[in-house]
């Protein structure tokens, strides 16, 4: 905040290749008053041409009002974006108040998107602060007492509320502590399966320092929610993982050197936040959650890979190895090990809050689409500069959209309709005409010709999710005649309801399994 991170996005992703990752979705963060759409944009500037593997965005909401929320759906609509960020910290620079919070949440709801939070009250956090500096604790240990684990929960808690009440999906950023992610796996186990908790690979790895000598070594682990000092919460987050309360594991990548840290030296305020995890976030959890014995080697890959790949919609794209997905693959050595080190690690910068752990667990061989991206053998790191591309994340996230239980009688599509002789418009070409010039807004429509207009856009996003079985297959049955007998009928729609290509991806997977006569799966 206020100083540029160490490591740009040829850094960061060079570094989390090294360790495994292949794909990663970065926050913009508009400055109050800030158009979202400039700031989109300034972002895509800073990756595009940088990145080694693919990446994505979320996109912060720092302010409220009617242009924020025509941008939001500009940017769901038309950029790819299908979650945003609010910070419940950062009092009087990033933080939003609990109406704003509902109105947000209520937003993303109605454009298909999902919310995430910064959870920590930042108003206590500012109270506490100016006690603990009025008292003469100007150090970095002033940070973890303005900001203790019970600041964190009440946030967890309060965003789980808002969301509660508004009725939307919720997603809960770099989830430090215990308390913290039994806010949320209360509610998955009480069957709320659209609320999600995010471990990072700081918080699953490291404690922070007790050593209170060391200034440079304490302000290199500062970041917000802290790392925590209990010993017993690496652990208790990654059961959590293990158990379903937490579902993703990120690193809030975030890297300052121990020159900028030194800002706060006098003023724990002002001690920038964040740091690394991006190239030992696999190691880590492999290390502390599978060597361990409480994550099997396929929790592994959920956790690390196939939960968020879902959660954030571009799966099967990415998140799994398929025929058609990109092909991004770690060849992954359970056995081998390896000493972190700032000396060695690629991060742009002189600190690694893993210094001197050894981890077991390593990656051996990757490949980002389809090109070898580094070699452990004789550590060689070959990825390349702008080989990475923007990957839109679509709204309407089935995982998110779709959860167990989630569709409600109420939410489905109308069964009017639902006894409608397609076999009859689809062979009958007057009348096939008559339903696609209205659904092109060229001709007058029938009742259920206007119903279908409706729906389509939507249908398309969620993947049908509100549709019946009866529906889904009369979906397919329509798909399948138009990829195969009226292709350019087919372009013509795909122009008019994903302008952007947005959607194409998904559009093209299901296409080729028309084309190879396979089953659409929904
Ligand atoms: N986690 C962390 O301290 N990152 C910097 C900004 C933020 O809190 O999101
Ligand atoms: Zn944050």
């Amino acid at each position: 905040m206020g100083t540029r991170t160490k490591d740009d996005f040829y850094h960061g992703t060079k570094a989390g290749v090294v360790g495994g990752t292949t794909m990663v979705i970065d926050f913009v963060i508009p400055q109050k008053g800030q158009s979202l759409l400039e700031a989109f944009d300034y972002w895509m500037k800073k990756a595009d041409g940088k990145a080694v593997c693919d990446f994505a965005f979320h996109v912060a909401i720092t302010y409220w009002n009617p242009k924020v929320q025509e941008e939001m759906e500009i940017l769901c609509r038309n950029k790819g974006v299908n979650s945003f960020k609010m910070f419940m910290a950062y009092k009087d620079s990033f933080m939003i108040d609990d109406a704003d919070l509902f109105h947000a949440f209520k937003k993303c709801e109605s454009i298909g998107a999902l919310p995430m939070v910064h959870a920590e009250n930042g108003h206590i956090i500012k109270e506490n602060s100016t006690i603990l500096l009025g008292n003469g604790t100007t150090g970095p240990v002033g940070h973890q007492l303005s900001r203790p684990e019970n600041l964190e929960a009440e946030a967890t808690n309060r965003a789980c509320v808002i969301a509660e009440n508004v009725g939307s999906a919720l997603y809960v950023v770099h989830v430090m502590s215990k308390s913290a992610s039994e806010m949320i796996s209360k509610r998955r186990e009480e069957g709320n399966k659209r609320f999600f908790g995010e471990a990072l690979a700081a918080g699953l790895g490291t404690t922070f320092p007790t050593d209170t000598s060391d200034y440079a070594s304490l302000a290199g682990h500062i970041m917000g929610p802290p790392i925590r000092e209990d010993p017993n919460t690496p652990r208790a987050l990654m059961e959590s993982l293990a158990s379903d309360g937490l579902s993703t594991t990120g690193t809030d990548n975030c890297t300052f050197d121990t020159c900028q840290k030194e800002m706060g030296k006098h003023d724990f305020t002002r001690i920038p936040n964040g740091v690394n995890g991006l190239e030992d976030r696999m190691s880590i959890i492999w290390n502390n959650g599978v060597k361990t014995g409480l994550l099997s080697p396929e929790k592994f890959v959920a956790v690390t890979s196939t939960n968020a790949a879902k959660i954030f919609n571009v799966f099967p794209q990415k998140g799994c190895i398929r025929p058609g997905s990109d092909a991004d693959v770690v060849i992954w050595n359970g056995e081998s090990s390896r000493v972190i080190s700032a000396k060695t690690h690629q991060h742009n910068n002189d600190f690694n809050i893993f210094e001197g752990m050894t981890v077991v667990g390593n990656t051996e061989v990757v490949i980002v689409k389809g090109k070898i991206a580094y070699e452990a053998a004789n550590n060689i790191v070959s990825v390349e500069k702008g080989w990475g591309k923007y990957v839109p994340t679509p709204c309407y996230s089935p995982k998110v959209f779709r959860a167990v239980g989630m569709v409600l009688a109420a939410d489905k599509y109308t069964d009017k309709y639902d006894n409608i002789d397609l076999d009859e418009i689809l062979g009958n070409q007057r009348l096939y005409q008559k339903y696609f010039d209205c659904i092109q807004g060229k001709g007058k429509c029938t009742p259920d010709g206007a119903e279908l207009k409706e729906t389509i856009p939507e249908a398309l996003k969620t993947e049908c999710a509100k549709c019946s079985d009866k529906q889904k297959a009369g979906v397919e049955k329509v798909l399948r005649h138009l990829i195969r007998e009226k292709p350019d009928d087919y372009k013509v729609l795909e122009d008019q309801f994903d302008p952007e290509g947005v959607y194409r991806k998904k559009y093209e997977d299901l296409k080729k399994k028309v084309e190879e006569g396979k089953p659409i799966e929904y």
